[in-house]
């Protein structure tokens, strides 16, 4: 690889230069105030008419570029996925990408052009990470994906992200980054400062620091990127002596250690859900968000407490919580969390920084497993390519991290600095497809199909008997070779019960509304469409058979495997 060796602090300060320095271009249309409705996402992209049925309306959202809508639903304006169709006129019908992927957007990839790109490259869902940015720039990405939605036929979804509340360090004053070298002293305070901070003094957000903090703990900077060694306590201030040298970034999270363990006195206690963050979820509700990702989960509590709210205030809209593992009360109360949450991410940047390093692969593993066994989609996130903020090509050690996580059979992988801040996002995005799709390939050839013990997870009878239709219908699909397996659904919940089972062929999610098919984009293998169906499955097929047929998606002959949360029965037939 020919990269230029180059100090890594200098290249941190190169970053912070060029992130400060990157401004958003094409500003769209921006609303000034919060909308304080629900805004119901934009009806339909494009429509695509069958010559037998003009009322099935159905669009594709493998991530991936559709025809333009131009508004009209004449016969014309029907174009294929063009990345997906190359991928199919090149591997074959059965190699679509079933790993989903999540980029976060930032300076970098704000701007309308640059969210394109993302989406043709195969972005299923955009993080907004509240932590960073205004309310306002985030609602001018929502609003631009939104638009790239409506106008070119993608269907990206929407996760934000909260901030949540643990130990961070201010603001910097307005700097973008500042140097500790090896032997300085600096001052960490909860004063408030009004004017300038002093020189070499961090503002602490955590009011209780100063007392739980004591002479002789480790203080340590995002994870480990700088340390310091607590010196002497004054009032509010502590002195502490730099000991690992590096660049301190605005926000970094502190942890701070004494005799090799996390020290979690009072700030056991600090909210995981801070009055910011309650604002932060009004705004995501009122913007009609999909997934909301909450930060520092302790306890199931938390997500219950927020569905109750988001239930209540937005009656007719499902927006699904996904709790962050990244602390180690999350993984003390794991299995409570999961089954409480629509979804877990494996938040490996902050886990890192709380429990020792060589853990965290195997904490992944854990959650991703018990995700799957729960049904729950799970995201595997950060660092999986993070020497691409700098260079246009990863690690060979990032590409088996990334391969690991798609082995593991995690529903998506996510981009964070790579896609938010770092010079090469659309780089990155591809090879996090390319990669995805190589160790999918390989592992369908190696017949290394892992049977895994799914667990019940229906209350009812008729959960049940669902559940054992998709585990046999995977089974039959695998067994027979089938090309695909279809499947009609209302909520989405059969869908994913297929997801569950990582069959070899992809999965066609039939389903009513925009939203849930919006939310069926983070579950593995799924390729989910808005159709208009009815309860007559044998007219559902034949309509889905023309429109895909029309689409060049299925072709006669294709095998073909069907079920519907509507009917308990399983259906294998070819296209006519
Ligand atoms: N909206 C934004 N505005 C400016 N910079 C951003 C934004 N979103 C992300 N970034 C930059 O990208 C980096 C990586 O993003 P990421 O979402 O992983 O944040 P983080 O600070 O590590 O927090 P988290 O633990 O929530 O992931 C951030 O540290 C920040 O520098
Ligand atoms: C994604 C995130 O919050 C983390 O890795 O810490
Ligand atoms: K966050
Ligand atoms: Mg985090």
């Amino acid at each position: 690889m020919d990269k230029i060796p180059k100090e890594t602090v200098n290249l941190r300060h190169w970053i912070n230069n060029k992130v400060t320095n990157h401004k958003c271009q094409t500003p769209l249309h921006t609303t000034p105030h919060l909308s304080l409705l629900p805004r119901r996402s934009p009806h339909l992209q494009f429509s695509l008419r069958a010559s037998s049925d003009p009322s099935v309306i159905v669009s594709d959202s493998n991530g991936v570029a559709m025809s333009p809508s131009s508004g009209t639903s004449d016969l014309s304006s029907i174009e294929g996925d063009a990345v997906t169709e190359a991928e199919l006129r090149e591997n074959g019908f059965r190699s679509t990408r079933r790993t989903k992927i999540v980029c976060t957007i930032g300076p970098a990839t704000c701007g309308f052009s640059e969210l394109e790109a993302l989406a043709v490259g195969g972005m299923n869902v955009a993080r907004i990470n509240m932590c960073h940015g205004t309310r306002e720039w985030h609602k001018e990405v929502i609003d631009r994906v939104r638009r790239l939605n409506h106008e070119k036929g993608f269907a990206v979804a929407i996760m934000m992200d909260t901030e949540g509340s643990e130990i961070h360090m201010g603001d910097l004053g307005g700097a973008s980054s500042a140097k500790a070298e090896d032997g300085e002293v600096w001052t960490f305070s909860v004063r408030a400062f009004n004017s300038t901070l002093p020189e070499h003094t961090i503002n602490v957000n955590y009011d209780g620091f100063a007392e739980d903090v004591r002479v002789g703990d480790e203080l340590v900077v995002d994870g480990g990127m700088v340390r310091f060694e607590v010196i002497e306590k004054i009032g509010p201030d502590v002195k502490c002596l730099c000991t690992d040298p590096g660049l301190l970034l605005p926000r970094a999270n502190l942890t701070f250690w004494r005799n090799g363990s996390l020290v979690r006195e009072r700030n056991a206690m600090l909210p995981t859900i801070s009055s910011k963050d309650w604002l932060d979820i009004d705004f995501g509700i009122a913007e009609g968000v999909d997934f909301i990702a909450i930060s520092f989960v302790k306890s199931a509590e938390v997500i219950k407490h927020l569905k109750s709210y988001i239930a209540a205030r937005s009656r007719d809209s499902d927006i699904s919580v996904i709790a962050k593992i990244e602390s180690t009360d999350s993984l003390k109360n794991l299995e409570e969390i999961i089954q409480a949450s629509d979804g877990a991410m494996v938040a490996r940047g902050d886990l890192g920084a709380q429990i020792p390093l060589e853990q965290v692969p195997a904490a992944q593993q854990r959650i991703v497993q018990l995700c799957r066994q729960m049904n729950k989609p799970v995201i595997v996130a950060s660092q999986l390519l993070e020497s691409m903020i700098e260079y246009p090509t990863p690690t060979r050690a990032e590409v088996a991290d990334v391969s690991e996580a798609v082995r593991q059979r995690a529903d998506a992988l996510m981009l964070s600095g790579e896609s938010a801040m770092g010079q090469y996002p659309e780089k990155a995005l591809t090879v996090l497809r390319s990669v995805s799709l190589r160790i999918e390939k390989w592992w369908r050839e190696e017949k290394r199909y892992e049977a895994m013990i799914l667990p019940s997870v229906g209350n009812s009878f008729a959960e049940k008997i669902s559940e054992e239709i998709c585990i046999s219908a995977a089974k039959m699909a695998n067994n027979l070779e089938v090309d695909a397996l279809f499947v009609y659904t209302k909520t989405g919940h059969m869908a994913s019960l297929l997801s569950r089972c990582r069959p070899d062929c992809p999965i066609f999610a039939f389903t009513t509304t925009t939203s849930v098919r919006r939310r069926l984009n983070l579950q593995w293998g799924l390729i989910p469409f808005r159709l208009s169906f009815s309860d007559d499955m044998e007219s559902n097929l034949n309509k889905t058979f023309s429109l895909l047929k029309a689409r060049n998606l299925i072709k006669s002959g294709d095998l073909v495997i069907a079920v519907s949360d509507m009917f308990q029965s399983i259906q294998v037939m070819n296209v006519p």
